[in-house]
């Protein structure tokens, strides 16, 4: 067993929007985000952000993940955000646009000293071609770090990209970000699809971060949910070779390379397969919650 978290489905939305977050409490995301930035209004910030404290001390949401993401450093609600934020201690606080390592520890700092609670961690989003260069240092900057978060709309708007089929623009900057967060022990999560109508599209972006490495997606409508959950967890057919791989290597008696199904074992694969039953365990444990 594992202490490891499923993050393979992560909603986004608006803390504005009452219905949106009634509905949340039924949706089998793994994790919710309750966003003050860029999915709310001006003008609607300051009831956003009692909603998203309320719904956190609501205890509603059960076994979802539930965090806030507040507005941007340097914006003029980003400092009450995050002392509410801080107060009302859900599992993380989102942060978005995160440049440095510096702003990572300057965050911390300031989320200990409105009263965060231990369990209430940072989650940063990378998002800018500063915060791409500066990724390793942001992801190893602070223990309170859980995970980077590919913001895919800010980045493509910066480098002045475009959204294609396969991303290739932004390819070099998702893999960044996967080294950053792999070489800090963090989790990685990939960006938005924007187009919610498109089922295809998104379940091929799907496919696409869970090859690359992603541990899921962030989302932003419940229809994207159940993609994503099935495409971020190991198949029925790779539970299963992981199953008689280790078996295999297993039955070599202390023989450094056998064979499982024609192809070489070694133990590096046998510690993939532990980590894909490990998932798998993670996610089937949830279910039965
Ligand atoms: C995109 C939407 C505006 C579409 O909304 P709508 O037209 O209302 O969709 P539906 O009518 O199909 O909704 C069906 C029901 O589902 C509920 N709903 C919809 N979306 C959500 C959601 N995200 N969470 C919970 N519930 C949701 C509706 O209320 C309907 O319920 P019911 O009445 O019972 O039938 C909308 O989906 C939306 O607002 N999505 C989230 C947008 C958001 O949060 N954007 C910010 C994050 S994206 C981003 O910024 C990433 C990053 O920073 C970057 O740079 O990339
Ligand atoms: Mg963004």
């Amino acid at each position: 067993m594992t202490d490891f978290t499923p993050l393979r489905s992560v909603l986004y939305l608006p803390s504005s929007n009452e219905r949106a977050l009634e509905k949340a409490k039924t949706i089998a995301c793994d994790a919710l985000i309750l966003d003050l930035e860029d999915a709310v209004a001006p003008d609607a910030k300051p009831a956003a952000r009692e909603a998203a404290a309320a719904a956190v001390a609501s205890g509603d949401y059960g076994r979802r993940t539930v965090t806030i993401r507040v507005n941007g450093i340097g914006t003029e609600w980003h400092e009450a955000d995050l002392t509410a934020a801080s107060q009302a201690g859900p599992a993380a606080i989102v942060v978005p646009k995160v440049d440095s390592a510096a702003q990572v520890v300057h965050l911390v700092d300031m989320m200990e000293k409105a009263g965060a609670p231990d369990h209430t961690r940072l989650w940063a989003m990378v998002e800018t071609p500063e915060a791409i260069f500066n990724a390793r240092e942001i992801a190893a900057a602070s223990p309170r770090l859980q995970a980077l978060v590919l913001g895919t709309n800010d980045l493509v708007k910066e480098l002045y990209a475009e959204h294609v089929p396969g991303r290739a623009p932004i390819v070099p900057s998702l893999h960044t970000v996967l080294l950053a967060g792999r070489a800090a022990g963090i989790a990685v999560i990939d960006g938005v699809y924007n187009d919610v109508k498109d089922a295809d599209g998104f379940l091929a972006e799907c496919e696409q971060g869970r090859q690359m490495g992603f541990d899921g997606k962030t989302l932003i409508h419940p229809g994207q949910v159940e993609g994503a959950n099935a495409a971020f967890a190991p198949s029925a057919q790779a539970v299963e070779d992981a199953e008689g791989l280790i078996a295999a290597f297993e039955a070599g008696k202390g023989a450094g390379v056998v064979t499982y199904n024609g192809k070489m074992v070694e133990n590096l694969h046998v510690e993939s397969a532990r980590r894909t039953l490990s998932i798998h365990e993670s996610i089937r444990a949830l279910s039965a919650e």
